[in-house]
């Protein structure tokens, strides 16, 4: 099952990518996706084999961001995977049935590929402006998402969309009503004062239960 709130990690200023997990896996988030930038491969692996021994212990899935090998290496629950990454028909190749294959979509179009490709759910934005990533692509707001959402109905695609980019607590709603599976946020868990609190306050905007 596709987790409604996906955690993304980050370095903060006083915080490695590690020590955010964990203080995300106590407050409770259950599906993490290590985003690690600007480090090498090695570097990478080191940090995605402790990640994956703190996600075991809270039970928490782990998604490797852009690194197929490393995902393989360490076991991982699955990869997310850009425009600028390996492409997932390759990455389901090498990774097999059962690791959790996301794509990035910034348009329509992309979701109509991504869907095609067979990709298990697809990160969808970004929703607002925001200084986490570099290079954004064009905003998609509130009416961006909800029209790709309403093509999505239109057209029979069932491929749980995840709506990124800037998101806080207020917009989860909006984001839920226009069609979205749920969300994935860093900065918001990873600033804020009181994790438990944020987590909370998230997953009471997020349904339960299974796509
Ligand atoms: C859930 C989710 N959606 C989108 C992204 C962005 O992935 P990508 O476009 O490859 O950009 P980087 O994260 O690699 O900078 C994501 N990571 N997660
Ligand atoms: C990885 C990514 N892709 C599009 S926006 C974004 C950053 C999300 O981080 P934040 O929730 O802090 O805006
Ligand atoms: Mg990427």
């Amino acid at each position: 099952m596709i987790s409604r709130l996906h955690y993304i990690s980050q370095e903060t200023a006083d915080k490695s990518h590690l020590q955010n997990i964990e203080e995300a896996c106590q407050a409770g988030v259950d599906w993490v996706q290590l985003r690690v930038k600007n480090k090498s491969d090695n570097e990478v692996l080191a940090i995605a084999t402790e990640a994956k021994e703190i996600c075991k212990k809270y039970k928490a899935k782990l998604i490797i961001n852009d690194h197929v090998a490393i995902a393989k290496k360490v076991k991982a629950n699955g990869v997310h995977l850009g425009k600028e990454d390996m492409d997932p028909a390759e990455a389901r190749e090498i990774l097999g049935d059962r690791p959790y294959i996301g794509g990035t979509a910034n348009t329509w179009e992309d979701v109509e590929r991504l869907a095609m490709a067979g990709v298990d759910y697809i990160g969808l934005g970004p929703f607002r402006d925001t200084s986490t990533k570099e290079n954004l692509s064009p905003i998609l707001g509130i009416k961006g998402i909800s029209a790709i959402l309403n093509n999505m109905i239109i057209g029979d695609i069932q491929v749980p969309i995840i709506a990124i980019g800037g998101i806080q607590t207020e917009d989860i709603f909006d984001l839920q009503l226009s069609g979205c599976h749920g969300v994935a946020v860093a900065s918001l868990i990873n600033l804020s004062d009181n994790k438990k609190e944020t987590v909370n306050d998230i997953n009471y905007c997020l349904p339960d239960g299974e796509f």
